[in-house]
Protein backbone atom coordinates (compact mmCIF):
# COMPACT_ATOMS: atom_id res chain seq x y z
CA UNK A 1 0.00 0.00 0.00
CA UNK A 2 1.47 3.78 -0.66
CA UNK A 3 4.92 3.89 -1.52
CA UNK A 4 8.11 1.64 -0.49
CA UNK A 5 9.34 1.05 2.69
CA UNK A 6 12.29 1.15 1.73
CA UNK A 7 14.64 4.03 2.81
CA UNK A 8 16.54 6.05 0.19
CA UNK A 9 19.89 4.98 1.52
CA UNK A 10 18.82 1.44 1.36
CA UNK A 11 18.46 1.52 -2.19
CA UNK A 12 21.31 3.37 -2.80
CA UNK A 13 23.63 0.87 -1.43
CA UNK A 14 21.86 -1.61 -3.29
CA UNK A 15 22.44 0.16 -6.51
CA UNK A 16 26.17 0.32 -5.96
CA UNK A 17 26.08 -3.32 -5.11
CA UNK A 18 24.51 -4.12 -8.38
CA UNK A 19 26.64 -2.30 -10.67
CA UNK A 20 29.45 -4.39 -11.59
CA UNK A 21 31.25 -4.12 -14.89
CA UNK A 22 29.25 -6.30 -17.52
CA UNK A 23 26.04 -7.02 -15.00
CA UNK A 24 23.95 -5.19 -17.73
CA UNK A 25 21.49 -4.13 -15.48
CA UNK A 26 18.42 -2.91 -16.91
CA UNK A 27 16.48 0.35 -16.33
CA UNK A 28 13.06 0.85 -17.93
CA UNK A 29 12.10 4.76 -17.96
CA UNK A 30 8.83 5.32 -16.14
CA UNK A 31 6.82 7.82 -17.38
CA UNK A 32 4.74 8.35 -14.30
CA UNK A 33 4.67 6.89 -10.82
CA UNK A 34 2.35 3.94 -11.92
CA UNK A 35 4.60 2.75 -14.49
CA UNK A 36 7.20 3.00 -12.25
CA UNK A 37 4.82 -0.02 -10.12
CA UNK A 38 4.71 -1.94 -13.70
CA UNK A 39 8.54 -2.07 -13.75
CA UNK A 40 9.10 -2.83 -10.04
CA UNK A 41 6.56 -5.95 -10.19
CA UNK A 42 8.20 -7.20 -13.38
CA UNK A 43 11.34 -7.43 -11.46
CA UNK A 44 13.23 -5.42 -13.87
CA UNK A 45 17.02 -3.92 -11.78
CA UNK A 46 15.67 -0.26 -11.57
CA UNK A 47 13.85 2.53 -12.83
CA UNK A 48 15.38 5.11 -14.93
CA UNK A 49 14.04 8.86 -14.83
CA UNK A 50 14.06 10.46 -18.80
CA UNK A 51 14.45 14.50 -18.81
CA UNK A 52 13.18 13.75 -22.53
CA UNK A 53 10.21 12.20 -20.94
CA UNK A 54 9.40 14.93 -18.03
CA UNK A 55 9.69 17.06 -21.08
CA UNK A 56 7.71 15.75 -23.41
CA UNK A 57 4.87 14.69 -20.35
CA UNK A 58 4.13 18.37 -20.43
CA UNK A 59 4.03 19.14 -24.10
CA UNK A 60 7.51 20.21 -24.13
CA UNK A 61 10.87 19.34 -26.27
CA UNK A 62 13.95 18.23 -24.23
CA UNK A 63 15.87 21.34 -24.64
CA UNK A 64 16.37 22.26 -21.23
CA UNK A 65 13.06 24.24 -20.56
CA UNK A 66 12.45 22.22 -17.63
CA UNK A 67 13.42 23.63 -13.91
CA UNK A 68 15.14 21.67 -11.03
CA UNK A 69 12.24 21.74 -8.90
CA UNK A 70 10.17 19.91 -11.76
CA UNK A 71 11.96 17.42 -12.08
CA UNK A 72 13.06 16.86 -8.48
CA UNK A 73 9.21 17.18 -7.60
CA UNK A 74 8.14 14.50 -10.29
CA UNK A 75 11.44 11.84 -9.70
CA UNK A 76 10.34 12.50 -6.24
CA UNK A 77 7.07 11.39 -6.82
CA UNK A 78 8.36 8.42 -9.19
CA UNK A 79 11.07 6.95 -7.23
CA UNK A 80 8.92 6.99 -3.71
CA UNK A 81 6.91 4.12 -5.52
CA UNK A 82 9.00 1.90 -6.02
CA UNK A 83 11.77 -0.32 -3.71
CA UNK A 84 13.96 -0.30 -6.38
CA UNK A 85 16.48 2.20 -6.85
CA UNK A 86 16.22 5.30 -9.31
CA UNK A 87 18.46 7.51 -11.80
CA UNK A 88 17.49 10.50 -12.60
CA UNK A 89 18.46 12.17 -15.66
CA UNK A 90 20.01 15.76 -14.35
CA UNK A 91 20.53 16.92 -17.41
CA UNK A 92 23.42 19.71 -17.45
CA UNK A 93 23.05 20.17 -13.79
CA UNK A 94 20.19 23.28 -14.26
CA UNK A 95 23.35 25.69 -14.00
CA UNK A 96 26.54 26.97 -12.91
CA UNK A 97 28.63 24.32 -10.37
CA UNK A 98 26.73 25.78 -7.36
CA UNK A 99 23.36 25.21 -8.78
CA UNK A 100 24.66 21.97 -9.86
CA UNK A 101 25.54 21.20 -6.10
CA UNK A 102 22.42 22.17 -5.14
CA UNK A 103 20.73 19.80 -7.48
CA UNK A 104 22.35 17.08 -6.65
CA UNK A 105 20.97 17.92 -2.58
CA UNK A 106 17.66 18.35 -4.23
CA UNK A 107 17.59 15.18 -5.92
CA UNK A 108 19.16 13.20 -2.65
CA UNK A 109 15.90 14.31 -0.66
CA UNK A 110 13.48 13.74 -3.08
CA UNK A 111 15.09 10.11 -2.76
CA UNK A 112 16.59 9.49 -5.89
CA UNK A 113 19.68 7.01 -5.67
CA UNK A 114 21.69 8.68 -8.41
CA UNK A 115 21.52 11.37 -11.22
CA UNK A 116 23.52 12.05 -14.93
CA UNK A 117 24.66 15.03 -15.23
CA UNK A 118 25.85 16.13 -18.83
CA UNK A 119 28.43 18.24 -20.43
CA UNK A 120 26.61 19.99 -23.03
CA UNK A 121 25.71 23.66 -24.19
CA UNK A 122 22.71 24.90 -22.81
CA UNK A 123 19.85 25.00 -24.40
CA UNK A 124 20.92 21.11 -24.29
CA UNK A 125 19.69 18.89 -27.40
CA UNK A 126 18.49 14.99 -27.19
CA UNK A 127 21.97 13.30 -27.29
CA UNK A 128 21.18 11.53 -30.44
CA UNK A 129 20.74 14.42 -32.42
CA UNK A 130 23.13 16.46 -34.82
CA UNK A 131 23.87 19.65 -33.98
CA UNK A 132 24.88 19.65 -30.34
CA UNK A 133 27.64 21.42 -28.48
CA UNK A 134 30.05 20.02 -25.31
CA UNK A 135 31.65 22.85 -23.11
CA UNK A 136 35.16 22.35 -22.31
CA UNK A 137 37.06 19.91 -20.14
CA UNK A 138 37.73 21.73 -17.32
CA UNK A 139 33.89 23.24 -17.11
CA UNK A 140 32.77 19.66 -17.02
CA UNK A 141 35.29 18.71 -14.49
CA UNK A 142 34.01 22.08 -12.37
CA UNK A 143 30.55 20.55 -12.58
CA UNK A 144 31.15 16.89 -11.64
CA UNK A 145 33.72 18.23 -8.46
CA UNK A 146 30.97 20.28 -7.54
CA UNK A 147 28.11 17.24 -7.74
CA UNK A 148 30.67 15.22 -5.93
CA UNK A 149 31.25 17.52 -3.12
CA UNK A 150 27.72 18.77 -2.41
CA UNK A 151 26.56 15.10 -1.99
CA UNK A 152 25.57 13.96 1.44
CA UNK A 153 25.23 10.29 1.30
CA UNK A 154 28.67 8.81 -0.40
CA UNK A 155 26.30 5.95 -1.68
CA UNK A 156 24.09 8.39 -3.84
CA UNK A 157 25.30 7.94 -7.32
CA UNK A 158 26.82 10.84 -9.34
CA UNK A 159 27.17 9.67 -13.44
CA UNK A 160 29.05 12.22 -15.64
CA UNK A 161 27.41 11.49 -19.38
CA UNK A 162 29.31 13.18 -22.04
CA UNK A 163 28.31 13.89 -25.41
CA UNK A 164 31.26 14.78 -27.20
CA UNK A 165 31.82 11.32 -29.09
CA UNK A 166 29.09 12.83 -31.66
CA UNK A 167 31.10 16.06 -32.11
CA UNK A 168 35.22 15.05 -31.90
CA UNK A 169 34.91 11.18 -31.64
CA UNK A 170 35.53 8.21 -29.65
CA UNK A 171 39.34 9.28 -28.34
CA UNK A 172 38.12 12.35 -26.85
CA UNK A 173 35.04 10.59 -25.24
CA UNK A 174 37.75 8.15 -23.58
CA UNK A 175 40.01 11.27 -22.44
CA UNK A 176 37.11 12.80 -20.79
CA UNK A 177 35.43 9.87 -19.35
CA UNK A 178 38.93 9.31 -18.05
CA UNK A 179 39.21 13.04 -16.46
CA UNK A 180 35.75 13.15 -15.59
CA UNK A 181 36.53 9.81 -12.97
CA UNK A 182 39.56 11.87 -11.63
CA UNK A 183 37.23 14.55 -10.80
CA UNK A 184 34.53 12.51 -9.31
CA UNK A 185 32.57 10.31 -11.52
CA UNK A 186 30.93 7.58 -9.91
CA UNK A 187 29.98 6.02 -13.19
CA UNK A 188 30.18 6.99 -16.58
CA UNK A 189 27.46 7.72 -19.50
CA UNK A 190 29.25 7.62 -22.98
CA UNK A 191 26.45 9.31 -25.70
CA UNK A 192 25.67 7.92 -28.55
CA UNK A 193 28.34 5.74 -29.31
CA UNK A 194 28.35 3.79 -32.45
CA UNK A 195 28.75 0.17 -32.04
CA UNK A 196 29.43 -2.73 -29.47
CA UNK A 197 33.17 -1.82 -30.04
CA UNK A 198 32.89 1.44 -28.68
CA UNK A 199 30.94 0.82 -25.44
CA UNK A 200 33.89 -2.09 -25.16
CA UNK A 201 36.51 0.61 -25.33
CA UNK A 202 35.18 3.08 -22.78
CA UNK A 203 34.29 0.24 -20.24
CA UNK A 204 37.91 -0.56 -21.18
CA UNK A 205 39.20 2.78 -20.26
CA UNK A 206 37.50 3.42 -16.97
CA UNK A 207 37.03 1.37 -13.42
CA UNK A 208 33.79 2.64 -12.73
CA UNK A 209 30.13 0.91 -14.02
CA UNK A 210 29.46 2.48 -17.59
CA UNK A 211 26.02 2.83 -18.75
CA UNK A 212 24.44 2.21 -22.31
CA UNK A 213 21.22 4.04 -23.49
CA UNK A 214 19.36 2.17 -25.64
CA UNK A 215 16.88 4.92 -26.87
CA UNK A 216 15.24 4.04 -29.94
CA UNK A 217 15.67 5.87 -33.67
CA UNK A 218 18.72 7.29 -32.29
CA UNK A 219 22.41 7.13 -32.87
CA UNK A 220 22.95 3.96 -31.85
CA UNK A 221 21.67 0.30 -32.85
CA UNK A 222 19.13 -1.42 -30.53
CA UNK A 223 21.89 -4.45 -28.51
CA UNK A 224 20.95 -6.56 -26.58
CA UNK A 225 21.39 -7.21 -22.75
CA UNK A 226 23.93 -10.11 -23.84
CA UNK A 227 25.86 -8.21 -26.18
CA UNK A 228 26.51 -4.83 -23.77
CA UNK A 229 27.24 -7.39 -20.94
CA UNK A 230 29.88 -9.10 -23.25
CA UNK A 231 31.54 -5.64 -23.80
CA UNK A 232 31.69 -5.15 -20.02
CA UNK A 233 28.44 -2.67 -19.76
CA UNK A 234 27.13 -2.69 -15.53
CA UNK A 235 23.80 -0.63 -16.74
CA UNK A 236 21.76 -0.38 -19.33
CA UNK A 237 18.29 2.40 -19.88
CA UNK A 238 15.69 2.50 -22.20
CA UNK A 239 14.44 6.14 -21.21
CA UNK A 240 11.68 6.98 -23.83
CA UNK A 241 10.57 3.26 -24.31
CA UNK A 242 7.36 2.96 -22.23
CA UNK A 243 6.14 6.44 -23.10
CA UNK A 244 6.64 6.13 -27.37
CA UNK A 245 4.51 2.53 -26.49
CA UNK A 246 2.19 3.77 -24.21
CA UNK A 247 1.86 7.41 -26.85
CA UNK A 248 1.50 5.28 -29.45
CA UNK A 249 -1.32 2.62 -27.97
CA UNK A 250 -2.74 6.16 -27.19
CA UNK A 251 -2.54 7.33 -30.79
CA UNK A 252 -4.41 4.23 -32.28
CA UNK A 253 -7.13 3.68 -29.75
CA UNK A 254 -7.91 7.88 -31.01
CA UNK A 255 -8.07 6.72 -34.45
CA UNK A 256 -10.48 3.67 -33.58
CA UNK A 257 -12.57 6.04 -31.59
CA UNK A 258 -13.11 8.53 -34.54
CA UNK A 259 -12.73 6.37 -37.55
CA UNK A 260 -15.24 3.74 -36.06
CA UNK A 261 -17.39 5.71 -33.49
CA UNK A 262 -16.53 3.63 -30.74
CA UNK A 263 -12.96 2.26 -29.43
CA UNK A 264 -13.97 -1.66 -29.58
CA UNK A 265 -11.20 -3.01 -31.90
CA UNK A 266 -8.91 -1.76 -29.34
CA UNK A 267 -10.13 -2.91 -25.84
CA UNK A 268 -8.24 -6.40 -25.60
CA UNK A 269 -4.61 -4.37 -26.15
CA UNK A 270 -6.04 -2.42 -22.68
CA UNK A 271 -4.91 -2.91 -19.13
CA UNK A 272 -7.93 -4.30 -17.98
CA UNK A 273 -10.09 -2.90 -14.86
CA UNK A 274 -8.48 -6.04 -12.69
CA UNK A 275 -5.25 -5.74 -13.57
CA UNK A 276 -4.95 -1.59 -13.06
CA UNK A 277 -6.62 -2.53 -10.01
CA UNK A 278 -3.99 -4.85 -8.88
CA UNK A 279 -1.15 -2.81 -9.81
CA UNK A 280 -2.45 0.14 -7.47
CA UNK A 281 -2.94 -2.71 -4.91
CA UNK A 282 -6.85 -2.00 -4.31
CA UNK A 283 -7.31 -4.81 -2.11
CA UNK A 284 -4.75 -3.74 0.52
CA UNK A 285 -6.69 -0.12 0.90
CA UNK A 286 -10.04 -2.22 1.19
CA UNK A 287 -8.51 -4.55 3.66
CA UNK A 288 -6.91 -1.51 5.75
CA UNK A 289 -10.33 0.01 6.04
CA UNK A 290 -11.71 -3.52 7.28
CA UNK A 291 -8.93 -3.15 9.90
CA UNK A 292 -10.28 0.08 11.14
CA UNK A 293 -14.09 0.13 11.04
CA UNK A 294 -14.48 -3.44 11.88
CA UNK A 295 -16.86 -2.32 14.89
CA UNK A 296 -20.27 -3.04 15.80
CA UNK A 297 -22.85 0.15 15.36
CA UNK A 298 -24.39 0.66 18.76
CA UNK A 299 -27.76 0.09 19.59
CA UNK A 300 -30.10 2.46 21.69
CA UNK A 301 -31.77 1.40 24.48
CA UNK A 302 -34.88 4.20 24.16
CA UNK A 303 -36.67 3.04 26.85
CA UNK A 304 -34.05 3.42 29.13
CA UNK A 305 -33.24 6.45 28.13
CA UNK A 306 -29.16 5.66 28.02
CA UNK A 307 -27.37 5.00 25.03
CA UNK A 308 -26.16 1.45 25.31
CA UNK A 309 -22.38 2.52 24.28
C1 LIG B 1 18.64 9.66 -22.29
C2 LIG B 1 18.05 10.98 -22.63
O1 LIG B 1 18.93 12.00 -22.20
C3 LIG B 1 16.74 11.19 -21.89
O2 LIG B 1 16.42 12.35 -21.58
O3 LIG B 1 16.03 10.21 -21.69
C4 LIG B 1 17.76 11.15 -24.16
C5 LIG B 1 16.87 10.08 -24.73
C6 LIG B 1 16.26 10.39 -26.07
O4 LIG B 1 16.01 11.58 -26.39
O5 LIG B 1 15.94 9.45 -26.80
C7 LIG B 1 19.07 11.28 -24.91
O6 LIG B 1 19.57 12.41 -25.03
O7 LIG B 1 19.60 10.26 -25.36
MG1 LIG C 1 18.13 13.61 -21.32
Amino acid sequence: MLYSTKTPAAKRLALREMLTPGAARQFPGAFNPLSAKLISEKQFDGIYISGAVLANDLGLPDIGLTSLTEVATRAGQIARMSDLPAIVDADTGFGEPMNVARTIQELEYAGLAGCHIEDQFNPKRCGHLDGKNVVDTDTMLKRIAAAADARIDQNFLIMARTDIRAVEGLESAIDRAKAMVDAGADAIFPEAMKNVAEFEAVCNAVDVPVLANMTEFGKSELFNRQQLADAGVALIIYPVTLLRSAMGAAERVLDAISEDGTQQREVDNMLTRSRLYELVDYEAYNRFDTGIFNFQVPTLDIDSNSANL
